[in-house]
């Protein structure tokens, strides 16, 4: 892909995370640098990966071609306030935040910026991340090829037409590695209440979700209804575990925490 300087504001996990499948895909280490106050969260970047670091956010975006927004939302407007010297007209400008509008990314940089959302998540750092991307409307199309190729290094990627569908990538994607963390993990303490030690109960959870998702991946035009059914022998034990489920509204659940998160992203665009 295109190599261009790459100033990262904000080196935690969502940032490492880009960086580490970056530099595992091949990108030039010496063209990153990430920023953060505290050295415990630049050193091992720079340790690791052989990046550049600083704790100056305005020296590190000046001379930067892209700058990656990647502060937590609450924080954007007070780092992003000091960054409104800089003369973005040539740069390109990528926000992972949640929550925060092309709009209001405008107000907070004092410009009308080429500017790129970005949705991401955290298994970007092993080359299995999921993107969505929105553009805002004078963004070049050498642009949002170089935005959709720097994802593309880290994972698969969709673009949205509309910003609001980035709250629905949240959804679907940012948050949902803590959903299916989260089945494990009751799935695990179940298993270590039948007697697994907690390795093996793990082995266990680990590669039943890793063989599932691996035979999606592999199976694109079977429904997932239909690998569900082929698991599911009649009377047998799956149909009462899944009956079990069902009883309880389990596709109400989800839909309802879906729902949630995205109602927190359209609140948090009020608030940031
Ligand atoms: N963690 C996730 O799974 C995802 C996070 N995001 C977004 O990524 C952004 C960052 O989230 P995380 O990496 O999870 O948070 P984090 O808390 O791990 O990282 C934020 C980093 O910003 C640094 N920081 C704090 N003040 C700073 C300042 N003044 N200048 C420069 N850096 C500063 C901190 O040192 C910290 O390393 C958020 O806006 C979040 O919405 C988006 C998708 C997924
Ligand atoms: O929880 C959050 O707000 C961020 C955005 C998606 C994943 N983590």
């Amino acid at each position: 892909m295109e190599q261009r300087s790459i100033t990262f504001i904000g080196a935690g996990n969502m940032a490492h995370s880009i960086i580490a499948g970056l530099v595992t895909s091949g990108y030039q280490p010496d063209l990153i640098t990430a920023t953060a106050p505290s050295p415990e969260r630049r050193e091992p970047l720079a340790r690791q990966y052989g990046i550049h670091t600083d704790d100056d956010n305005l020296r590190a975006a000046e001379h930067a071609d892209v700058i990656v927004l990647a502060v937590k939302p609450q924080l954007m407007a007070s780092v992003c306030e000091k960054l409104q010297s800089i003369d973005f007209s040539n740069k390109l400008v990528i926000s992972i935040a949640a929550g925060v509008s092309v709009e209001r990314l405008n107000q907070m940089l004092a410009c009308e910026l080429n500017l790129v959302r970005v949705m991401p998540n955290t298994p970007s750092l092993i080359g299995k991340g999921m993107s969505g991307l929105f553009a805002s409307s004078q963004v070049s199309a050498s642009d949002k090829t170089f935005a959709e190729q720097l994802l593309q290094a880290v994972g698969e990627v969709c673009w949205v037409e509309q910003e609001a569908g980035i709250n629905a990538v949240i959804a679907a994607a940012g948050s949902a590695p803590a959903y299916f963390f989260l089945f494990m993990e009751a799935m695990q303490a179940e298993a270590i209440k039948q007697g697994f030690d907690a390795d093996t109960a793990r082995l266990l959870i680990q590669q039943s979700a890793l063989g599932a998702a691996e035979m999606v991946k592999a199976n694109p035009e079977v429904a997932l209804s239909t690998l569900r059914e082929q698991v599911t022998s009649k009377g047998g034990t799956t149909a009462e575990a899944l009956r079990t489920f069902n009883e309880h509204q389990l596709s109400d659940t989800v839909a309802k925490a879906m729902r949630a998160a995205i109602s927190r992203a359209e609140e948090m665009e009020k608030l940031f």
